[in-house]
């Protein structure tokens, strides 16, 4: 009887003359893809050549202090929606999976899904909450067209979760200005259902797709425990960490998956005694720089307006990518507009402590361990550890796990003394920054995802294959120009299906590495210095080594040579040899 295909592919148009003030989702204006957005903003400010402050100095404004609490929505990784058996998609033809129960139709009912408790509690959980035994859903009053009902069921009296608690390190991002750390209070977790999406087409038409309407959602509410605006960014970026690795949402903020509200109030800093500032609230937003922007403008907007003698009125504020200044959208509706209550056609949640304790006991590794294990283990700096654990929406590092654990059975059994240890750094540097060139594309064609899946696989370039360049390129029997190539034509499948392995590609096309030996590499540095002798002669009482002098005489071997069979590091250290041992004291007698 619950058709979850109710209206198939179609794309229903409606005309509107009125927006509700109590619309939750402003209509966008005609929808492009955020990569889009920030593309035509590069372009922009670099036609203006305009040279905006750095956020870096701009975290602090003498005499007053900032403050900010977050409200966080993510879309839960379940299969079903809140109340309706309807399953859930993305990107998936407009209304195409859709119950009664989600559009209101009259007689429908909410059927609890049960299971979309359970990334729900890991969430909950990951943020250290006090799991609440008993909680139940209240119905929050609205009217626009992103809700049929006219309310969206959330939990208002009772949330399932409460008291968190979240510590940010330096590493993960907060400004200087908190030094080591600092533990931002969850005030407590509630589970709530998403809206319809509304497409704002040209003219007075919204296309609403009810896919979304309906599907669960956490709201996690922080405490107002944020005084910096980059502190704030780096907390959304952890929870966004968190939530992918415990598996409770696996949708990042630019696919759409996470949304913050960010919620703003200044005040002077010459009295302590007085209370927090009036709060404002930015609605929607959809990156962590945007997080950081809003906030400075609307500190800076709050500011000049009470130091002209003005008064911050409560009201929820828009932004947009790339301004400089947030944008009223509507005054804050109040408790009493919504019109809350309990919804009598739900039962109470109760949750049993030994779900919660099972739930707790299989979490696995958070993100702050894991990257403490790959600081640890592999000497990585917190800058990439953080990066790798954080990439892909945690997908990145899987695969890092997996090519370790490939390079670990060819190295054999020392696979774990420290000479191997510059094998697992030359994977972490080439997953990091090597596969991450792929997708950052030299032309359109290549700017696309690397598409790791959960479980650490890649299509694009296979553990395998990779393992096979990194360890070739580790033994030193190719060079890193080859292996470059090599990586790209294994990604652009441009090895041809003779070629089987990535041996095959080396023998065929003659790619091995075949290095000059000692005495080829000294012959080739004397040649180099050849007519050189002012440039020799700068090696003699220097003030400063001159670094660039050897990178000269270097080039030119490299020039001389066959550059295939030159390792440019093997070079340096042969020439810098040469000039110490030879040159210079010929120079000298
Ligand atoms: N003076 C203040 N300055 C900055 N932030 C504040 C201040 N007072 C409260 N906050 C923050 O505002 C947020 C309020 O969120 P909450 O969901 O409780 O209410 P709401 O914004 O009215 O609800 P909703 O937007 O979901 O309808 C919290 O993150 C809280 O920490
Ligand atoms: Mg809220
Ligand atoms: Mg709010």
């Amino acid at each position: 009887m619950w058709s979850t295909t109710l209206w198939s592919s179609q794309v229903r148009a409606v005309h509107t003359e009125t927006t509700s003030p109590l619309l939750n989702n402003t209509p966008s204006p005609v929808h492009v893809p955020l990569r889009k957005q920030l593309k035509d903003e590069a372009k922009k400010q670099k036609a203006l050549g305009k040279k905006k402050k750095k956020n870096v100095n701009n975290q602090v404004v003498d005499g007053w202090e900032l403050t900010v609490g977050i409200e966080i929505h993510a879309q839960l990784n379940t299969a079903r929606k809140l109340f309706s058996p309807a399953t859930t998609s993305f990107n998936d033809d407009p209304n195409s999976h859709v119950a009664y129960f989600d559009l209101a139709t009259p007689g429908s009912q909410p059927l609890f899904q049960k299971e979309t408790l359970i990334p729900a509690l890991r969430a909950a959980l990951a943020l250290n909450c006090d799991i609440q035994n008993v909680s139940r859903f209240d119905r929050k009053h609205y009217f626009h067209w992103d809700q049929p009902s006219g309310y969206q069921i959330t939990q208002y009296y009772e949330p399932f979760a409460r008291d968190g608690r979240i510590l940010l390190q330096a590493r993960d991002g907060i400004a200087a200005e908190d030094g080591d750390g600092i533990s931002v209070g969850i005030k407590q977790i509630q589970m709530e259902q998403d809206t319809a999406k509304t497409l704002a087409q040209p003219g007075d038409v919204h296309w609403i797709d009810f896919n979304r309407v309906g599907l669960p959602l956490i709201e996690i509410i922080t405490l107002p425990d944020i005084h910096y605006p980059a502190t704030a960014a780096a907390l959304v970026r952890k929870i966004q960490a968190l939530l992918n690795a415990t598996d409770s949402c696996v949708l990042g903020m630019e696919a759409g998956g996470l949304r913050a509200d960010v919620n703003v109030s200044v005040r002077r800093t010459d009295d302590p005694s007085t209370p927090l500032g009036q709060r404002t609230e930015i609605k929607n937003l959809s990156s962590f720089k945007a997080v950081e922007d809003a906030i400075i403008a609307e500190r800076d907007r709050q500011i000049s307006v009470l130091e002209s003698g003005g008064k911050v009125e409560s009201e929820t504020r828009g932004w947009s990518i790339g301004s400089t200044e947030t944008r009223r959208l509507r005054g804050k509706e109040g408790e009493v507009d919504y019109r809350y209550m309990p919804d009598p056609d739900l039962a109470p949640v109760i949750i049993d402590n030994d779900l919660v304790n099972h739930l707790r006991d299989g979490m696995g590794e958070l993100p702050d361990a894991e990257i403490d294990e790959l600081i640890q283990r592999f000497e990585l700096t917190p800058k990439d550890a953080l990066s790798l654990v954080t990439l892909d929406g945690g997908n990145r590092v899987e695969y890092f796990w997996n090519v370790v654990d490939l390079l670990a059975r060819r190295f054999g059994p020392n696979a774990t003394s420290p000479e191997y240890l510059s094998g697992y750094q030359l994977a972490a540097n080439w997953i990091l920054h090597e596969l991450g060139r792929l997708t950052s594309g030299r032309s359109e064609d290549d700017a696309q995802d690397l598409g790791f899946t959960e479980d650490g696989q890649c299509d694009r370039v296979p553990a395998k294959h990779l393992v096979d360049i990194l360890l070739y390129l580790h033994q030193r029997k190719i060079n890193a120009k080859v292996a470059k190539e090599l990586l790209w034509a294994v990604f652009r499948r441009r090895i041809p299906d003779e070629y089987a392995t990535i041996e095959t590609v080396l023998d065929e096309e003659q790619l091995w590495f075949d290095e000059l030996n000692e005495d080829e590499y000294i012959k080739l540095a004397l040649e180099a210095a050849e007519g050189q002798e002012e440039v020799v002669k700068q090696f003699i009482n220097y003030k400063q080594f001159p670094q660039g002098k050897l990178m000269f005489l270097v080039g030119r071997m490299i020039r001389l040579g066959a550059e295939e069979r030159i390792d440019p590091k093997e070079a340096e250290k042969v020439m810098k040899r040469v000039l110490e041992e030879t040159l210079v004291p010929a120079i000298r007698n």
